[in-house]
């Protein structure tokens, strides 16, 4: 049976939770049937590793779900949370192509190896597993997260007898693919204290990054060519912020390589989220590290301000207070955050508001203390884009109900900060339809950063072996 293999839609989320249903219908019986039956996979979870980018979801010819894989990062390394597939379609290959599927992308990311716990005595468990590259560990190689897994297992009165965890090393994409990601930003405020001669406005600004965002694929190719290879709704290729830094790039470091480049947005376009401008940090940093260019942070960042303002902090990769036209940045260590972002689904110009004329923009400069103290929250454009926005208004003042609701960039996305992420998710959990929600985690450090330091580590690897 052919299966096709997509990433995993929110609306999916109960039927992956019936697949999981059917296929667990399989153990009835087996020592393992009562935890499985006690603990079905928690909705929010799934929610959340749909929403990162975690799952997928085998299609049968007829365009019907007919499983789904996800995978959650542990200790540095990929772990398969979830495999299942409807029983009608067992014995097909479509468990295969889920299992290979989710390894190669976690090969393209850069990751060493992934893990699963599974049962040794269930045909379709460990010795399925085994015909795949996996091999059982010896319970004295455990990582933290793995000796964790055992002890709940045994807590929720697993057959511990029967509890095998494996592992399979992976070997970098033969095709040549890697993959970054590109996260998006807050602006947590942002207050604009003059305008210079070229027309640019000097601003004060926090970026908050954010461990959720665009993804990435990129491989070099030997003729010089840069093509980008998916389609960018109302985005050419020419003018796409991805191709634009590669070439960039190339022209600033003398190499002659070329690129392929895929990308799967995921922030809203012209949202104030910044998207085009991580995408374009995540081209500059990864092509300098596949075309073996060896610019410095600095270097890459003097590239990226060329790009857009909000490029500079995507490359640098620390939330940061920034000061200039944002490029001036002074790391800031934020405390753990969450938020509720939302989306109003308006696209807001950045360009029109930096030049409406009852933009404030001589604010006085605000201080880094001012903002730590909580006294400094303001965003400049909030005033203008609510008059402008009618629907984003609308949005704020919902989300206004929840607490202190604030714009991020020149909007039209907005976002509550949240001390917990059960807080965050029980707003997001009361949206209205005609608006979308997610939550995210605030990051001290880009996840670009950690795959940097992966694909280094991968190649470094690869040399050696
Ligand atoms: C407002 C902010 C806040 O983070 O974010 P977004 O809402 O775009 O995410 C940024 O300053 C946006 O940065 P970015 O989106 O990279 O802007 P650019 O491409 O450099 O500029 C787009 C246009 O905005 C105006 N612009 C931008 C930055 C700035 N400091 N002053 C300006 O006047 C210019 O007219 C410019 O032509
Ligand atoms: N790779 C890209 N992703 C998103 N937008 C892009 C990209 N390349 C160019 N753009 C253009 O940049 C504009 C601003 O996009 P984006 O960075 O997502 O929003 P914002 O600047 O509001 O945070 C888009 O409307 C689009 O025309």
């Amino acid at each position: 049976m052919s299966c096709t293999i997509v990433p995993a839609r929110l609306d999916q989320a109960d039927t992956l939770r019936d697949i999981e249903r059917a296929a667990q219908e399989l153990f009835r019986g087996h020592p393992a049937w009562p935890s499985y039956a006690a603990a079905p996979m928690d909705a929010q979870a799934l929610a959340e590793a749909i929403v990162a980018g975690h799952v997928w979801v085998a299609l049968d010819e007829d365009g019907r779900a007919a499983g789904f894989v996800g995978v959650a990062v542990e200790d540095g390394e990929i772990g398969i949370a979830e495999i299942d597939v409807l029983p009608s379609h067992g014995r097909r290959g479509i468990g295969a192509a889920l299992l290979e599927h989710a390894c190669a992308w976690a090969a393209e990311s850069g990751y060493p190896s992934v893990v699963l716990g599974t049962l040794s005595d269930v045909p379709w468990n460990a010795p399925f597993y085994a015909r795949h590259g996996f091999e059982a560990i010896d319970p004295r190689q455990y990582t933290p997260a793995l000796v964790e897994h055992h002890a709940h297992d045994r807590e929720r009165g697993f057959p511990m007898h029967l509890r095998v965890f494996m592992r399979r090393r992976l070997q970098a994409s033969s095709e040549g693919w890697t993959r970054w990601p590109a996260p998006a930003k807050l602006n947590l405020f942002l207050r604009i204290t003059g305008r210079r001669a070229d027309g640019y406005h000097e601003l004060q600004t926090v970026f908050r990054l954010l461990d959720w965002g665009d993804e990435l694929r990129l491989r070099v190719r030997g003729d010089g060519a840069i093509r980008r290879v998916t389609d960018v709704p109302g985005v050419p290729a020419e003018s796409d912020l991805v191709v634009r830094a590669a070439r960039l790039l190339r022209e600033h470091a003398g190499v002659a390589p070329g690129a392929e480049i895929g990308l799967e947005k995921r922030i809203p376009m012209g949202g104030g989220l910044g998207g085009g401008s991580s995408d374009a940090a995540t081209v500059l940093v990864a092509l300098n590290h596949l075309w073996r260019c060896r610019l410095d942070e600095d270097a890459l960042a003097e590239l990226g301000r060329r790009l857009g303002a909000d490029v500079p902090v995507f490359v640098r990769g620390r939330s940061a207070w920034a000061e200039g036209v944002g490029e001036r940045l002074t790391p800031l260590a934020l405390p753990r955050r969450h938020y509720v972002v939302l989306d109003p689904h308006e696209h807001v110009p950045t360009t029109a508001l930096f030049q409406a004329p009852e933009l404030t923009r001589n604010a006085p400069p605000a201080t880094i203390s001012s903002f730590v103290s909580g006294e400094t929250t303001e965003n400049a454009f909030t005033p203008v884009v609510r008059k402008r926005h009618p629907r984003v208004a609308a949005a704020l003042d919902w989300l206004g109900r929840h607490g202190p609701a604030r714009l991020s960039g020149s909007g039209g996305c907005m976002f509550l900060e949240t001390a917990t992420r059960e807080q965050a998710e029980a707003v997001a959990a009361q949206c209205p339809s005609e608006f979308g929600a997610h939550v995210a985690n605030g990051v001290s450090r880009s996840p670009l950063l950690a795959a940097l330091d992966r694909h280094h580590a991968a190649s470094a690897g690869a040399k050696t072996s």
